[in-house]
């Protein structure tokens, strides 16, 4: 194993699986993060580790052509590389790519049958991106299917037609995938794109 330094991208992806974790987002093994590098490999969490107490020794180098890198083979790389696979394809400037599973993000999918869920209007999507006086925004919902490799090619399907309002996607009944030009802003997408499946939630308890 390589030894650490203070910029080891592994650092940052162990302090943000600790800090989701906290927040019930990343409960038991759910969720993978990845970090992508200059030469275009990602350092991704390795498959079914418990999230809240990750170790640099939790984690699969991918190279560019997405295979896992020689010095990682004793590990298996998250069963959901595949998606973090094809956003860096399909969104060069991505940067970093992190999927939790927060009971918001499973609950908001059911609000509609289609795969489409339009978001309030809420100023926080301005931190996604959205500058617009009484936005309409929508964020895409994915089928769950057991064959990662399915749900990918979805994504790659939808997102090569249509482009992205916003850099999130929901999987039903499952979680939330956001990507983003540094680990920072991908952190903050998480945070505001949860607030507002809170706001959801919330606001359908009040009947509002
Ligand atoms: C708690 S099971 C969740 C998994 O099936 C999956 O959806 C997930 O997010 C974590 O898978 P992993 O292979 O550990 O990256
Ligand atoms: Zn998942």
């Amino acid at each position: 194993m390589t030894t650490p330094n203070r910029t080891d991208p592994r650092l940052e992806l162990i302090n943000t699986a600790r800090s989701f974790y906290q927040k019930g987002w990343m409960v038991g093994t759910a969720g993978n993060l990845s970090i992508r590098l200059a030469d275009g490999s990602f350092w991704i969490t390795a498959s079914g580790r418990s999230k809240g107490e990750l170790l640099l020794s939790d984690f699969v180098c991918i190279d560019a052509s997405g295979k896992v890198q020689a010095s990682s083979i004793d590990v298996k790389p998250s069963a959901e590389t595949a998606i973090h696979q094809i956003l860096y394809t399909l969104f060069p400037e991505a940067q970093a790519c992190y999927h939790i599973h927060s009971v918001e993000s499973n609950l908001v999918t059911n609000f509609t049958p289609e795969d489409d869920l339009p978001l309030p209007p809420l100023e926080m999507l301005k931190g996604l991106g959205v500058y617009a006086d009484n936005p309409s925004c929508v964020i895409p919902i994915f089928a769950n299917h057991l064959q990662v490799s399915r749900i990918a090619a979805e994504i790659q399907q939808r997102f090569t037609n249509t482009s992205a309002q916003i850099p999130a996607l929901l999987i039903r009944n499952h979680g939330v995938t956001v990507w983003a030009s540094s680990p920072t802003a991908a952190r903050n997408y998480i945070e505001i794109i949860e607030y507002i499946f809170r706001y959801m939630v919330g606001a359908r308890s009040l009947g509002i």
